[in-house]
Protein backbone atom coordinates (compact mmCIF):
# COMPACT_ATOMS: atom_id res chain seq x y z
CA UNK A 1 0.00 0.00 0.00
CA UNK A 2 0.83 3.61 -0.57
CA UNK A 3 0.14 6.06 0.79
CA UNK A 4 -1.19 9.58 -1.17
CA UNK A 5 -1.73 12.90 -0.09
CA UNK A 6 -5.69 13.80 -0.23
CA UNK A 7 -4.92 16.92 -2.44
CA UNK A 8 -3.01 14.48 -4.40
CA UNK A 9 -5.88 12.80 -4.94
CA UNK A 10 -8.33 13.88 -7.35
CA UNK A 11 -9.10 10.76 -9.88
CA UNK A 12 -7.61 7.98 -7.70
CA UNK A 13 -9.36 4.83 -6.31
CA UNK A 14 -10.42 4.41 -2.71
CA UNK A 15 -9.23 1.41 -1.87
CA UNK A 16 -10.95 1.00 1.69
CA UNK A 17 -14.30 2.37 2.86
CA UNK A 18 -14.01 5.48 4.98
CA UNK A 19 -16.17 5.85 8.36
CA UNK A 20 -17.69 8.90 9.71
CA UNK A 21 -19.28 9.45 12.97
CA UNK A 22 -20.97 12.45 13.92
CA UNK A 23 -22.02 12.09 17.66
CA UNK A 24 -25.34 12.14 18.35
CA UNK A 25 -26.56 11.84 14.64
CA UNK A 26 -24.85 9.28 12.48
CA UNK A 27 -21.74 6.24 12.18
CA UNK A 28 -21.46 5.20 8.94
CA UNK A 29 -19.72 4.72 5.58
CA UNK A 30 -19.53 8.24 3.71
CA UNK A 31 -16.73 6.89 0.63
CA UNK A 32 -17.16 3.99 -0.45
CA UNK A 33 -14.20 1.20 -1.30
CA UNK A 34 -13.35 1.46 -4.99
CA UNK A 35 -14.81 5.24 -5.28
CA UNK A 36 -13.31 7.55 -7.86
CA UNK A 37 -12.34 10.44 -5.41
CA UNK A 38 -13.06 13.83 -6.87
CA UNK A 39 -12.36 17.38 -6.38
CA UNK A 40 -15.04 18.09 -4.31
CA UNK A 41 -14.70 14.79 -1.97
CA UNK A 42 -11.05 16.44 -0.74
CA UNK A 43 -12.40 18.99 1.81
CA UNK A 44 -15.03 16.49 3.19
CA UNK A 45 -11.94 13.65 2.93
CA UNK A 46 -10.77 16.26 5.46
CA UNK A 47 -13.39 17.32 7.85
CA UNK A 48 -13.37 13.36 8.33
CA UNK A 49 -9.48 14.22 9.08
CA UNK A 50 -7.93 12.47 6.06
CA UNK A 51 -4.85 14.20 5.08
CA UNK A 52 -3.79 10.99 3.27
CA UNK A 53 -5.27 8.20 1.74
CA UNK A 54 -4.26 4.84 0.99
CA UNK A 55 -3.40 3.03 -2.02
CA UNK A 56 -4.29 -0.42 -2.73
CA UNK A 57 -1.93 -2.82 -3.27
CA UNK A 58 -3.24 -6.57 -2.92
CA UNK A 59 -1.46 -9.75 -4.37
CA UNK A 60 -2.05 -13.12 -3.25
CA UNK A 61 -0.50 -12.94 -0.20
CA UNK A 62 -2.09 -9.68 1.28
CA UNK A 63 -6.00 -9.86 1.57
CA UNK A 64 -8.14 -6.72 0.95
CA UNK A 65 -10.87 -6.14 4.42
CA UNK A 66 -14.03 -6.63 2.86
CA UNK A 67 -12.71 -9.71 1.03
CA UNK A 68 -10.98 -11.20 3.82
CA UNK A 69 -14.07 -10.87 5.73
CA UNK A 70 -16.78 -12.26 3.48
CA UNK A 71 -14.17 -15.06 3.47
CA UNK A 72 -14.36 -15.19 6.85
CA UNK A 73 -17.24 -15.25 7.46
CA UNK A 74 -18.19 -17.97 4.99
CA UNK A 75 -16.21 -20.07 6.74
CA UNK A 76 -17.65 -19.48 10.46
CA UNK A 77 -21.26 -19.93 8.93
CA UNK A 78 -23.11 -23.14 9.13
CA UNK A 79 -26.89 -23.72 8.33
CA UNK A 80 -29.99 -21.08 9.01
CA UNK A 81 -27.52 -18.04 8.54
CA UNK A 82 -27.30 -15.22 6.39
CA UNK A 83 -24.73 -12.74 5.38
CA UNK A 84 -24.65 -9.64 4.41
CA UNK A 85 -22.39 -7.01 2.55
CA UNK A 86 -18.96 -6.31 3.79
CA UNK A 87 -18.22 -3.17 5.16
CA UNK A 88 -15.34 -1.64 6.93
CA UNK A 89 -13.97 -4.64 6.87
CA UNK A 90 -16.81 -6.66 8.43
CA UNK A 91 -19.59 -8.99 7.71
CA UNK A 92 -22.29 -9.27 10.15
CA UNK A 93 -24.62 -12.60 10.33
CA UNK A 94 -27.95 -12.46 10.78
CA UNK A 95 -30.73 -15.48 11.65
CA UNK A 96 -32.35 -16.75 8.57
CA UNK A 97 -34.64 -18.64 10.56
CA UNK A 98 -36.37 -18.83 14.14
CA UNK A 99 -34.39 -21.62 15.66
CA UNK A 100 -31.51 -22.22 18.47
CA UNK A 101 -28.37 -20.43 18.01
CA UNK A 102 -25.40 -22.68 18.08
CA UNK A 103 -21.67 -21.37 18.97
CA UNK A 104 -19.00 -23.75 18.83
CA UNK A 105 -17.21 -21.32 21.80
CA UNK A 106 -13.98 -23.51 21.29
CA UNK A 107 -13.42 -22.72 17.66
CA UNK A 108 -14.45 -19.09 18.21
CA UNK A 109 -11.52 -18.81 20.76
CA UNK A 110 -8.90 -20.26 18.57
CA UNK A 111 -10.34 -18.19 15.51
CA UNK A 112 -10.07 -14.96 17.64
CA UNK A 113 -6.27 -16.56 19.25
CA UNK A 114 -5.70 -15.83 15.39
CA UNK A 115 -3.86 -12.19 15.34
CA UNK A 116 -5.46 -9.73 13.57
CA UNK A 117 -9.31 -11.35 13.37
CA UNK A 118 -12.50 -10.48 15.43
CA UNK A 119 -15.58 -12.92 15.39
CA UNK A 120 -18.57 -11.36 17.96
CA UNK A 121 -21.23 -13.42 18.93
CA UNK A 122 -24.54 -13.23 20.69
CA UNK A 123 -24.25 -16.44 23.33
CA UNK A 124 -24.81 -19.96 22.39
CA UNK A 125 -28.49 -21.85 23.44
CA UNK A 126 -30.58 -19.04 22.77
CA UNK A 127 -33.67 -18.51 20.78
CA UNK A 128 -33.76 -16.01 18.11
CA UNK A 129 -35.88 -14.93 15.87
CA UNK A 130 -35.38 -14.98 12.04
CA UNK A 131 -33.47 -11.67 10.92
CA UNK A 132 -32.06 -11.12 14.65
CA UNK A 133 -28.24 -10.16 14.71
CA UNK A 134 -26.22 -13.13 15.92
CA UNK A 135 -22.87 -12.36 14.91
CA UNK A 136 -20.46 -10.14 13.50
CA UNK A 137 -16.74 -10.97 11.75
CA UNK A 138 -14.14 -8.01 11.48
CA UNK A 139 -10.28 -7.97 10.10
CA UNK A 140 -8.60 -5.49 11.77
CA UNK A 141 -5.95 -4.01 9.34
CA UNK A 142 -7.12 -2.87 6.21
CA UNK A 143 -5.30 -5.80 4.11
CA UNK A 144 -4.41 -8.76 6.04
CA UNK A 145 -2.07 -11.98 5.11
CA UNK A 146 -3.54 -14.73 3.43
CA UNK A 147 -1.94 -17.39 5.67
CA UNK A 148 -4.65 -15.87 8.33
CA UNK A 149 -7.58 -16.04 6.46
CA UNK A 150 -6.78 -20.03 5.32
CA UNK A 151 -6.09 -20.56 9.13
CA UNK A 152 -9.38 -19.61 10.05
CA UNK A 153 -11.21 -21.86 7.33
CA UNK A 154 -9.01 -24.48 8.46
CA UNK A 155 -10.05 -24.25 12.03
CA UNK A 156 -13.58 -23.52 10.45
CA UNK A 157 -13.32 -26.70 8.76
CA UNK A 158 -12.13 -29.09 11.62
CA UNK A 159 -14.97 -27.95 14.27
CA UNK A 160 -17.66 -27.15 11.37
CA UNK A 161 -19.85 -25.64 12.20
CA UNK A 162 -18.96 -23.07 13.99
CA UNK A 163 -22.33 -20.71 13.98
CA UNK A 164 -25.69 -22.33 13.49
CA UNK A 165 -29.02 -21.40 14.23
CA UNK A 166 -31.10 -25.46 14.32
CA UNK A 167 -34.95 -25.25 13.74
CA UNK A 168 -36.87 -26.42 16.46
CA UNK A 169 -38.93 -29.30 16.01
CA UNK A 170 -42.78 -28.99 16.26
CA UNK A 171 -43.20 -31.17 19.41
CA UNK A 172 -46.32 -32.95 20.73
CA UNK A 173 -45.76 -32.68 24.58
CA UNK A 174 -47.57 -34.77 27.01
CA UNK A 175 -48.39 -33.03 30.23
CA UNK A 176 -48.81 -35.33 33.63
CA UNK A 177 -50.04 -32.16 36.19
CA UNK A 178 -48.90 -33.86 39.80
CA UNK A 179 -50.62 -31.93 43.42
CA UNK A 180 -54.07 -33.67 45.20
CA UNK A 181 -54.96 -29.55 45.88
CA UNK A 182 -55.17 -29.38 41.76
CA UNK A 183 -56.71 -33.44 41.77
CA UNK A 184 -59.52 -32.32 44.07
CA UNK A 185 -60.18 -29.05 42.81
CA UNK A 186 -59.00 -27.57 46.00
CA UNK A 187 -56.73 -24.42 43.61
CA UNK A 188 -57.01 -24.44 39.58
CA UNK A 189 -54.33 -25.70 37.28
CA UNK A 190 -52.34 -22.53 36.26
CA UNK A 191 -49.51 -24.22 34.91
CA UNK A 192 -51.11 -26.00 32.29
CA UNK A 193 -52.29 -22.32 30.65
CA UNK A 194 -48.32 -21.50 31.30
CA UNK A 195 -46.92 -24.59 29.41
CA UNK A 196 -49.26 -24.13 26.38
CA UNK A 197 -48.39 -20.59 26.38
CA UNK A 198 -44.14 -21.53 26.56
CA UNK A 199 -44.49 -24.51 24.29
CA UNK A 200 -46.73 -22.29 21.48
CA UNK A 201 -44.27 -20.07 21.68
CA UNK A 202 -41.06 -22.67 20.25
CA UNK A 203 -44.16 -23.63 17.91
CA UNK A 204 -44.92 -27.15 19.57
CA UNK A 205 -48.02 -27.95 21.02
CA UNK A 206 -49.68 -29.77 24.12
CA UNK A 207 -50.95 -32.70 23.06
CA UNK A 208 -52.84 -33.71 26.28
CA UNK A 209 -52.47 -32.90 30.15
CA UNK A 210 -53.49 -35.52 32.41
CA UNK A 211 -54.06 -34.51 36.02
CA UNK A 212 -53.21 -36.92 39.03
CA UNK A 213 -52.89 -36.79 42.86
CA UNK A 214 -49.28 -37.18 44.61
CA UNK A 215 -49.55 -41.08 43.56
CA UNK A 216 -46.70 -43.11 42.70
CA UNK A 217 -48.85 -45.35 40.61
CA UNK A 218 -51.20 -43.19 39.23
CA UNK A 219 -48.15 -40.76 37.68
CA UNK A 220 -46.57 -43.99 35.90
CA UNK A 221 -49.81 -44.88 34.41
CA UNK A 222 -50.07 -41.55 33.35
CA UNK A 223 -46.65 -41.23 31.51
CA UNK A 224 -47.25 -44.11 29.82
CA UNK A 225 -50.17 -43.25 28.25
CA UNK A 226 -48.70 -39.98 27.16
CA UNK A 227 -45.79 -42.03 25.62
CA UNK A 228 -48.30 -44.70 23.93
CA UNK A 229 -50.33 -41.71 22.63
CA UNK A 230 -47.28 -40.66 20.53
CA UNK A 231 -45.89 -37.76 22.91
CA UNK A 232 -42.40 -36.23 21.25
CA UNK A 233 -41.93 -35.03 25.02
CA UNK A 234 -43.58 -35.70 28.34
CA UNK A 235 -43.26 -33.13 31.41
CA UNK A 236 -44.49 -33.56 34.80
CA UNK A 237 -45.57 -30.90 37.06
CA UNK A 238 -44.96 -29.93 40.65
CA UNK A 239 -44.28 -32.59 43.39
CA UNK A 240 -40.89 -32.09 42.47
CA UNK A 241 -38.83 -31.39 46.15
CA UNK A 242 -38.66 -32.91 49.65
CA UNK A 243 -41.82 -33.18 51.43
CA UNK A 244 -43.95 -36.14 51.77
CA UNK A 245 -46.26 -35.37 49.08
CA UNK A 246 -43.15 -34.78 46.53
CA UNK A 247 -43.28 -38.09 44.50
CA UNK A 248 -42.97 -37.04 40.96
CA UNK A 249 -39.35 -37.96 40.57
CA UNK A 250 -40.37 -41.51 42.46
CA UNK A 251 -43.33 -41.82 39.69
CA UNK A 252 -40.71 -40.50 37.06
CA UNK A 253 -38.12 -43.61 38.19
CA UNK A 254 -40.94 -45.92 38.40
CA UNK A 255 -42.12 -45.01 35.12
CA UNK A 256 -38.87 -46.67 33.71
CA UNK A 257 -36.31 -43.41 32.86
CA UNK A 258 -33.09 -43.52 32.42
CA UNK A 259 -32.38 -40.51 34.82
CA UNK A 260 -30.10 -38.00 33.40
CA UNK A 261 -30.08 -35.20 36.52
CA UNK A 262 -32.70 -34.49 39.69
CA UNK A 263 -31.18 -31.03 40.66
CA UNK A 264 -30.05 -28.69 38.53
CA UNK A 265 -27.79 -25.71 39.55
CA UNK A 266 -29.84 -22.96 38.17
CA UNK A 267 -32.33 -20.87 40.60
CA UNK A 268 -34.99 -20.92 39.75
CA UNK A 269 -35.23 -24.54 38.45
CA UNK A 270 -32.95 -26.44 41.41
CA UNK A 271 -35.49 -29.21 41.85
CA UNK A 272 -36.00 -30.07 38.29
CA UNK A 273 -35.22 -33.83 36.64
CA UNK A 274 -34.47 -34.57 33.42
CA UNK A 275 -34.60 -38.01 32.40
CA UNK A 276 -35.48 -40.19 28.91
CA UNK A 277 -37.85 -43.02 27.53
CA UNK A 278 -35.93 -43.84 25.24
CA UNK A 279 -35.58 -40.95 22.81
CA UNK A 280 -38.47 -39.23 24.62
CA UNK A 281 -37.26 -36.87 27.20
CA UNK A 282 -39.26 -36.64 30.48
CA UNK A 283 -38.89 -33.23 32.38
CA UNK A 284 -39.94 -32.80 35.84
CA UNK A 285 -40.45 -29.69 36.51
CA UNK A 286 -40.62 -27.82 39.72
CA UNK A 287 -43.66 -25.19 40.31
CA UNK A 288 -41.29 -22.58 39.80
CA UNK A 289 -41.56 -22.57 36.58
CA UNK A 290 -45.13 -21.78 36.94
CA UNK A 291 -44.19 -19.00 39.06
CA UNK A 292 -41.29 -17.22 37.26
CA UNK A 293 -40.91 -15.97 34.04
CA UNK A 294 -37.56 -17.45 32.78
CA UNK A 295 -36.12 -20.79 34.53
CA UNK A 296 -34.33 -23.68 33.79
CA UNK A 297 -37.37 -24.66 31.52
CA UNK A 298 -36.11 -21.94 28.76
CA UNK A 299 -32.72 -23.43 28.91
CA UNK A 300 -33.00 -26.91 28.37
CA UNK A 301 -36.39 -27.21 26.27
CA UNK A 302 -35.44 -25.14 22.94
CA UNK A 303 -32.23 -27.63 23.01
CA UNK A 304 -34.17 -30.42 23.33
CA UNK A 305 -36.85 -29.20 20.74
CA UNK A 306 -33.53 -28.40 18.23
CA UNK A 307 -32.72 -32.12 18.66
CA UNK A 308 -30.21 -32.16 21.48
CA UNK A 309 -29.54 -34.87 23.65
CA UNK A 310 -28.51 -33.59 26.71
CA UNK A 311 -25.94 -35.28 29.21
CA UNK A 312 -25.88 -34.66 33.00
CA UNK A 313 -22.94 -32.48 32.23
CA UNK A 314 -24.34 -30.12 29.83
CA UNK A 315 -26.95 -29.62 32.70
CA UNK A 316 -24.15 -28.79 35.49
CA UNK A 317 -22.50 -26.66 33.15
CA UNK A 318 -25.67 -24.04 33.53
CA UNK A 319 -24.06 -23.27 36.94
CA UNK A 320 -22.20 -20.62 35.94
CA UNK A 321 -24.26 -17.88 35.05
CA UNK A 322 -27.65 -20.11 36.45
CA UNK A 323 -28.54 -17.49 38.89
CA UNK A 324 -31.50 -15.30 37.89
CA UNK A 325 -31.26 -11.98 38.71
CA UNK A 326 -35.57 -11.98 38.91
CA UNK A 327 -35.89 -8.77 37.58
CA UNK A 328 -38.95 -6.69 37.74
CA UNK A 329 -39.38 -7.36 34.14
CA UNK A 330 -37.66 -10.10 33.14
CA UNK A 331 -35.47 -9.43 30.04
CA UNK A 332 -34.31 -13.61 29.04
CA UNK A 333 -32.58 -14.00 26.84
CA UNK A 334 -31.13 -10.62 27.03
CA UNK A 335 -29.45 -11.13 30.27
CA UNK A 336 -26.91 -13.36 31.88
CA UNK A 337 -29.33 -16.55 32.99
CA UNK A 338 -27.74 -19.61 32.17
CA UNK A 339 -25.14 -17.57 29.47
CA UNK A 340 -22.01 -19.38 31.45
CA UNK A 341 -21.39 -22.62 29.46
N1 LIG B 1 -37.79 -27.51 52.56
C1 LIG B 1 -37.75 -27.32 51.26
N2 LIG B 1 -38.67 -26.57 50.70
C2 LIG B 1 -38.63 -26.32 49.37
C3 LIG B 1 -37.61 -26.87 48.59
C4 LIG B 1 -36.67 -27.70 49.23
O1 LIG B 1 -35.78 -28.27 48.56
N3 LIG B 1 -36.76 -27.89 50.55
N4 LIG B 1 -37.56 -26.55 47.27
C5 LIG B 1 -38.17 -25.33 46.87
C6 LIG B 1 -38.21 -25.21 45.44
S1 LIG B 1 -36.69 -24.94 44.70
C7 LIG B 1 -39.38 -25.19 44.71
S2 LIG B 1 -39.33 -24.85 43.03
C8 LIG B 1 -40.66 -25.32 45.38
C9 LIG B 1 -41.76 -26.08 44.61
O2 LIG B 1 -41.43 -27.35 44.36
P1 LIG B 1 -42.50 -28.44 43.93
O3 LIG B 1 -42.30 -28.75 42.48
O4 LIG B 1 -42.37 -29.58 44.86
O5 LIG B 1 -43.94 -27.77 44.02
P2 LIG B 1 -45.20 -28.20 44.86
O6 LIG B 1 -44.77 -28.43 46.28
O7 LIG B 1 -45.89 -29.30 44.20
O8 LIG B 1 -46.09 -26.91 44.79
C10 LIG B 1 -45.63 -25.67 45.25
C11 LIG B 1 -46.77 -24.67 45.21
O9 LIG B 1 -47.29 -24.51 43.92
C12 LIG B 1 -48.67 -24.86 43.84
N5 LIG B 1 -48.91 -25.60 42.60
C13 LIG B 1 -48.28 -26.73 42.21
N6 LIG B 1 -48.80 -27.16 41.05
C14 LIG B 1 -49.77 -26.30 40.70
C15 LIG B 1 -50.66 -26.19 39.62
N7 LIG B 1 -50.68 -27.09 38.64
N8 LIG B 1 -51.52 -25.14 39.58
C16 LIG B 1 -51.54 -24.23 40.57
N9 LIG B 1 -50.72 -24.27 41.64
C17 LIG B 1 -49.86 -25.28 41.71
C18 LIG B 1 -48.90 -25.74 45.05
O10 LIG B 1 -50.24 -25.75 45.40
C19 LIG B 1 -47.97 -25.08 46.07
O11 LIG B 1 -48.57 -23.94 46.60
O12 LIG B 1 -40.49 -25.88 46.65
C20 LIG B 1 -39.57 -25.13 47.45
N10 LIG B 1 -39.60 -25.54 48.80
O1 LIG C 1 -36.74 -25.78 41.60
MO1 LIG C 1 -37.02 -24.23 42.56
O2 LIG C 1 -36.22 -24.07 41.50
O3 LIG C 1 -35.50 -23.29 42.37
O4 LIG C 1 -37.52 -22.42 42.76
Amino acid sequence: MKVVPVYQAEGMVLCHDVTEIIPGKRKGRAFKKGHVIRKEDIPRLLTIGKENIYVWEVNEKNIHENEAAVRFAKAISGSGLTLAEAAEGKVEINAAIFGLLKINTEALDRINDIDQVAAATLHSNQVVEAGRKIAGCKIIPLVIGAEKIEKIEQTCADYCPVIEVMPLKAAKVGVVTTGSEVYHGRIKDCFGPVLTNKFERLGSSVLRQIFVPDDISMIVEAIRSLLADGADMVVTTGGMSVDPDDVTPSGIRAAGGDIVTYGAPTLPGAMFMLAYFGDVPALGLPGCVMYHKSTIFDLVVPRLLAGERLSRRDITRLGHGGLCFVCEECRYPECGFGKGS
